[in-house]
This record gives structure tokens, C-alpha cells and sequence, in this order.
């Protein structure tokens, strides 16, 4: 199982506190982020993360495009709702593709503990069918 992980800059705290605090769970599972989220998470937890670039530079679209080819079952995407972004574009293709290929997607914290815990608990394997069938 691979989960997408991105923070915007004023939820970065919360996704550096929500890694280290589900790490042994996130151990489990391969994990990929944009650039400075995965770099703040790796230094934060020692967690292996394969880094995009960073959003505003094309990390969005990357992670898009990982999406595109089945190769993620779990995005948390820590939003900032209350800033504007340059690359809001990038964020909504990112978002609209997770609705194309049904991937779950958690947007703040509450939502990502409760997608994390019922990945831990097994309740994602009907994606292994659906990697296995839609390819
Ligand atoms: O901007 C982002 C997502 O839209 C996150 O990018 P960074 O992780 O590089 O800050």
C-alpha cells in the first residue's frame, strides 16, 4: 500500500506532529510527498519517504500523475483553506484525480486519523482488487 503525504506551509506543523505520532503505522506502508513535506517528515520521524519536488513547482502534478498509474491508495493532502496558493490549479487536478480513481482522501487532520486507522485495520484491501482487475 503507498500513501501520498502533503502539507501546505501553515499545516506542515500538524502533518510533522500527525507522522510522528502514527509512525509505527506509517512504517508499514510505502510513502511518497511533495518535496519540503516529505523532507520536514524525514527529518521528523527517520520515516523513508521518496520525495517529488515541491508543490509549487510540479510536486502536485508528480503525485498526480503517480495517482493516474494506480500507484497510490491513500492521500493525506493537509490543506490550508484560508490561504491562497499559486498552484491552486495543481491542487485541484491533484484532488479531482483522487475522485477519478476513487483513492481516499483525508484534507485535515481528523480525517487522516481515521483513514489511517482503518488502513491499519485491513479496511483497504478491496484496492488490491481494484489493482489488480482495473489495470
Ligand atoms: O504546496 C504543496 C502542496 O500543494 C506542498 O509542497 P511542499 O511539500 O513542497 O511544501
Amino acid at each position: 500500500m503507498n500513501i501520498a503525504l502533503i502539507a501546505h506551509d501553515k499545516k506542515k506543523e500538524s502533518m510533522i506532529n500527525f507522522t510522528i505520532a502514527y509512525k509505527g503505522t506509517l512504517a508499514k506502508y510505502n510513502l511518497m510527498a511533495t518535496g519540503t513535506t516529505g523532507k520536514l517528515i524525514q527529518d521528523a520521524t527517520g520515516l523513508n519517504v521518496k520525495r517529488f519536488r515541491s508543490g509549487p513547482l510540479g510536486g502536485d502534478q508528480q503525485i498526480g500523475a503517480e495517482i493516474a498509474v494506480n500507484n497510490v491508495d491513500l492521500v493525506i493532502f493537509l490543506r490550508d483553506p484560508l490561504t491562497a496558493q499559486p498552484h491552486e490549479p495543481d491542487i485541484l487536478a491533484l484532488l479531482r484525480l483522487c475522485d477519478v480513481y476513487k483513492i481516499p482522501v483525508a484534507t485535515n487532520v481528523a480525517t487522516a486519523e481515521i483513514l489511517l486507522r482503518a488502513m491499519e485495520r485491513g479496511e483497504f484491501q478491496w484496492r488490491e482488487f481494484v489493482q489488480k482487475y482495473e489495470d
